[in-house]
Order: structure tokens, then C-alpha cells, then sequence
């Protein structure tokens, strides 16, 4: 890959909109120019910079080390999940959070060590319980009386003692789309805290012989800008944890806020990261302090904030249409089977082209995907330079919830990943195939 001098950077700690271009107007991402990329990987393509993934998780230990508390940063790996970014988190310092036996499986499979790993999810099945105490993994946070009872059951036939946590809902509403806020008491995650539920959890973990609680969890939702949640969920933990800790005597080292961190999709949006983790951790040091109980570990599960702006998406432009008076169109060869968020949430995307990244915007283009669906769109109305064969549509901040949340629709192959680091590219998910999608069909027989 050539290396070219970079002419302009709009790039901030917070902005996801990295737009690093060289002086051949081409993107680069992790020092690679990304029109090269794509000729080597094919498209659509998501390319991230890996310092930057680096980065954004020593500011968080940064944060934390600057208030002298202990802490864990436990990345949610449902954000993208897979082997390099798993490898890449621990050896970043994070333990890893997983929510299905894919994703154990993913971070063991990676070298992940059991301890790091920690489980959480509302609908755990017997096996994925089984396998995670058969492995041993750190910790599992417990969702519901009824996986409460069935690991007592799992941890006592195989005689092992378990280390858990409660999920707490705290009754927070956090200011984000109501599909992505699971703190409110309506909502389907966690032990309801204002009838109870939390509390008579405790009592029965305080009975049970085989799970050792070891402190609470809550995770008030995502994409958050506010820290005002978070400091209204921590108030509310304190009283549970003091009942925990002090009348029923568990052994309480551990208070997990959970992740919800939001990021930059769009020049509207303005995160916060490191000053709402000071308001946490402030509020913490405060309520602890007046409780006089040991500060707790405090752990938090960032998903979004680690790996969503990283990410950039590269699609080629394919067709497009004007709709005289309405809108104009341009369609990529992806869509909603690499980025549901638009269909899913009315999430904003900021785009160029990546050949041409400093080109003015002439017009406004809606991205539109390839699925046979009026749904499948990426942007409305984006501000581009009207398109020309051969422009690759570069889509910012798609590291989150992009890759995990991608389907096969149409039967549409999932794309290749590739990691991007001083001018060097690494493969780190293949891209898949028309066969791969046919692995597993049976053809009828007997016929
Ligand atoms: C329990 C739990 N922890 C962490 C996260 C990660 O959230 P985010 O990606 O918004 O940081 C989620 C998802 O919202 C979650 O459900
Ligand atoms: N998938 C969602 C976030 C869900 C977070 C997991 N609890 C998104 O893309 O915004």
C-alpha cells in the first residue's frame, strides 16, 4: 500500500467521522488507503482501526486510574464478536462479556482465559449454563428467579461453586431509543428493585449452597448521552448493595453499571465517555462513603464505545434514480444484512466516498441497500457529491452492531473484516461465500 501524506484530519477523541485522507483524495483507515483495501477484500468491507480500538480502551483505564479506584472493564462483546477482537480486548487489559454459548465459545476459542469471561443474557438455556460452569468462567450475572434456582441445581450436581451477580432493573428511564433502554421496571432483563424482587434474590442466594453472589448489575440501556442515569442507577444499587453486604452478609465485592456509553454517529451527536465515568465513579466514592462500605470494584461493560467507532463500512455504488420532486436514490452491494440500525432503531449515518473524500456534496443521496425490502436503507438523505461509477460509499461508525447483527436475507454473504493498523491490513473474518450459505442444507431425498 502506498504511503501517502495525510492532508486532513477531522478527527477528535470523541468524533467516530474519521476522515484521514491522503493527498490522492482517497480515505484511509488505520493508515491503509481504503479504495486499495477494497480491491484486495472485496466489498462491502468493514475495516477497523485497530489503534484506534487500542486507544479507546486505554482512555477508559485512563479515566479510571486518574480517580484511583478499582475497576474492570468488561467489553460487551455482542457489539462485534469475534476471535481477533476478542484476543484484542484481553490483551487491552478487558475481561469479556458474553451473552450466548456462541460468544463463550468465540472468546475461549480466542485464548480468552475463563476467569476474564463473564455471562450474562435473560434466557439462558441448560447447556449454556452447563458449559459456562463447566469451563469455569469468572462470573455469571443472574437474570431471573428461575436461573437462579436451575444453576443452584447445575453448579450443586456438579459440585462447583460459582461466582454470580444479581442483574438489578433500577427504574431508570435512560434517554435513548426505547428498543435500547433495559433499566426501566417494564423490561424484559433483571430483578425489578422497587417491588422487591432484587431484594428477595439476595435472600435466596444468601441460601444457596452452590452460588457465591458476589455483587450487582445493572445496564440501563444504550447509546447513552447522559450520565444523569447512570448516577440515578448507582444511588439505588448502594441501598441494595448495603443490604446485601452488611444484613445478609454476602461476600459483595463487585458493582457493575453495565455499558450504554453512546457514541458519534452523526455531527449531532456529542459523547461524554470519560466525564460520565467520573460522574459514576463520583457517585460511587460519595454514597459508598456516606453508607461507610467499602468501595466497590467498580466494573463497567462498554460494547459501542470500544467498537463502534473503529469501524467503516466500504460499499460499491451501484445503481441510483432520481425521483423527480421526492428523492434520489444510489443503492450498495450491502444493506440491512450488514447494518440493520436504520430499520431497526432510525439510526444516522455519516458518509463519503472513498475515493474521493474531500469531494463537496452536491445533492442529497439516500443509501439504499440491496434487500428486497422499502426498509432496507443506510442513510436518508446524505449530503454527496452525486455518484460516478466506480465511487465506494464509505459509512462511519460502524464497528457496533453492525457485523453481530448481520443476517443472511436474501441469502446476501456476510462481509469480510479486516483490521487496519500502520498502513498494514489483517484479515480477521473471511468473507463468505454462496456455499458457505448452502453448508448446512439438507437436499430433500426420497424424492
Ligand atoms: C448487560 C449489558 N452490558 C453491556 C451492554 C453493552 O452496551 P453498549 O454497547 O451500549 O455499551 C449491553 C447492551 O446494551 C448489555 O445488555
Ligand atoms: N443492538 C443495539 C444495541 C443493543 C445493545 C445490547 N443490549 C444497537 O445497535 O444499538
Amino acid at each position: 500500500m502506498p504511503e501517502q501524506e495525510v492532508v486532513a484530519v477531522r478527527e477528535s477523541d470523541h468524533s467516530s467521522l474519521q476522515a484521514d485522507i491522503d493527498t490522492n483524495h482517497h480515505l484511509r483507515v488505520g493508515g491503509c488507503d481504503a479504495v486499495e483495501l477494497t480491491k484486495s477484500y472485496g466489498t462491502p468491507l468493514i475495516v477497523y482501526d485497530e489503534e484506534r480500538l487500542r486507544r479507546t480502551i486505554r482512555a477508559f483505564h485512563e479515566v479510571f486510574q486518574r480517580e484511583r479506584v478499582e475497576y474492570q472493564i468488561s467489553y460487551a462483546s455482542k457489539a462485534f464478536c469475534t476471535m481477533a477482537m476478542c484476543q484484542l480486548v484481553y490483551e487491552e487489559g478487558c475481561g469479556i462479556d458474553v451473552v450466548s454459548g456462541g460468544e463463550l465459545y468465540t472468546a475461549l476459542a480466542s485464548g480468552v482465559p475463563a476467569h476474564a469471561i463473564h455471562m450474562h443474557g435473560n434466557n439462558k438455556t441448560p447447556d449454556e449454563l452447563e458449559y459456562a460452569v463447566r469451563e469455569n468462567i469468572g462470573a455469571i450475572i443472574i437474570d431471573n428467579f428461575y436461573e437462579l434456582s436451575l444453576l443452584q441445581d447445575i453448579a450443586a450436581a456438579r459440585g462447583r461453586n460459582v461466582d454470580v451477580l444479581i442483574r438489578v432493573a433500577p427504574g431508570v428511564e435512560a434517554h435513548t431509543h426505547e428498543f435500547i433502554a433495559t433499566g426501566g421496571q417494564d423490561s424484559k432483563f433483571g430483578f425489578d428493585l422497587s417491588s422487591g424482587q432484587a431484594g428477595e434474590a439476595l435472600r435466596q442466594l444468601s441460601r444457596a449452597e452452590n452460588l457465591r453472589c458476589v455483587g450487582l448489575h445493572s445496564h440501563i440501556g444504550s447509546q447513552i448521552f447522559d450520565a444523569e442515569g447512570f448516577v440515578v442507577a448507582v444511588e439505588r444499587l448502594a441501598d441494595l448493595y448495603h443490604f446485601g453486604a452488611i444484613e445478609l452478609k454476602l461476600p459483595f465485592r463487585v458493582l457493575n453499571v453495565g455499558g450504554g456509553f453512546g457514541i458519534q454517529y452523526t455531527d449531532e451527536d456529542a459523547p461524554p465517555v470519560s466525564e460520565t465515568i467520573s460522574a459514576i465513579v463520583a457517585t460511587a466514592k460519595e454514597v459508598f462513603g456516606r453508607k461507610e462500605i467499602p468501595l466497590p470494584t467498580l466494573w463497567i461493560e462498554p460494547g459501542r464505545s470500544i467498537a463502534g467507532p473503529a469501524g467503516v463500512t466500504l460499499y460499491q455504488v451501484g445503481s441510483q434514480k432520481r425521483v423527480p420532486g421526492i428523492r434520489n436514490y444510489l443503492a450498495i452491494d450491502g444493506g440491512m444484512t450488514d447494518n440493520p440500525r436504520l430499520a431497526l432503531y432510525g439510526a444516522k449515518y455519516h458518509a463519503v466516498y472513498a475515493n474521493r473524500a474531500d469531494a463537496t456534496p452536491e445533492d442529497a443521496w439516500s443509501v439504499a441497500g440491496k434487500c428486497c425490502e422499502s426498509g432496507d436503507m443506510i442513510i436518508w438523505d446524505a449530503p454527496l457529491p452525486n455518484p460516478q461509477a466506480g465511487d465506494i460509499l464509505a459509512v462511519f461508525a460502524t464497528g457496533a452492531y453492525n457485523y453481530s447483527m448481520a443476517s443472511h436475507y436474501n441469502r446476501i454473504p456476510k462481509p469480510a473484516v479486516v483490521f487496519a493498523r500502520n498502513g498494514k491490513a489483517e484479515l480477521v473474518v473471511q468473507r463468505e461465500t454462496w456455499a458457505d450459505l448452502v453448508r448446512r442444507d439438507m437436499p430433500l431425498r426420497g424424492k
